[in-house]
């Protein structure tokens, strides 16, 4: 089957799911609330809090209250659209002052760069926002990955386990869903783009079986 795009999951993919729950949730636990004090009148912000009292029906909610119900979803590590902007907003923040480095596995780096050099073109489709995505490639320990990139997918696409999601990603990208490869860790995240036509690997980074998929341990396994 015809190759020219791939598109890749970042969270147990790209890069470690440690990072993300033991670097990059507890620093928007213990900055979001500040944060989100600080900015709650500038017109990005308050359209995010305005769809989480939308989200959640409680239209009257104060700031302290939305901040709770954000904490909240980031204990239960809810893919909720409005969290996750400010999530990329307050981790702009320590990428920035140096806080935080975006980690992506070494052999993922060397294939997405081989990939690219071969004429692949590569897409990042996360349920971190867009800014978070650019950020963690923007600020990699192995320096800027971003110009590796063609384009950015998050939850504005839709859902990552709902076919509909990947049949609108191969729209946008401009290829048949048959010559796009999606990389992930979640067997229904490969399930609903396979649905969609796309050709699938599971990453299955501690070992095991993404039923149904093609799957291997690390990005040097994977033979385009
Ligand atoms: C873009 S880094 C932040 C990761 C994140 O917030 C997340 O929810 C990870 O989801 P993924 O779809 O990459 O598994
Ligand atoms: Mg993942």
């Amino acid at each position: 089957m015809t190759l020219k795009a791939i598109l890749t999951d970042i969270e147990g993919t790209t890069s470690a799911v440690s990072f993300v729950f033991d670097v990059l949730f507890p620093y928007a636990r213990a900055h979001l609330p500040d944060f989100v004090r600080t900015h709650a009148e500038q017109p990005e912000v308050a359209l995010q809090l305005e769809a989480v009292r939308q989200e959640t029906g409680e239209t009257q909610a104060d700031v302290e209250h939305v901040i709770s119900i954000l904490l909240d979803w980031i204990e239960a590590d809810r893919k909720a659209t409005p969290l996750k902007v400010l999530q990329g907003m307050v981790w702009q923040q320590g990428y920035e002052a140096g806080q935080l480095k975006g980690h992506v596995y070494p052999d993922a780096v060397r294939a997405l760069r081989r990939w690219k050099t071969a004429g692949y073109s590569l897409y990042v489709y996360s349920s971190g926002s867009i800014q978070a995505q650019k950020l963690i490639f923007g600020y990699a320990e192995v320096g800027d990955l971003t110009p590796l990139f063609s384009g950015y997918f998050d939850t504005t696409s839709g859902g990552k386990r709902d076919t509909t999601s990947y049949q609108g990603i191969a729209k946008a990208i401009g290829f048949a869903a048959s010559e796009i490869l999606f990389l992930s860790d979640i067997k229904e995240e490969l399930d609903a783009a396979r649905q969609a036509g796309m050709q699938t690997i599971g990453l299955a980074r501690q070992g095991g079986i993404l039923e149904g998929h093609t799957t291997v341990a690390d990005f040097e396994a994977i033979n385009l």
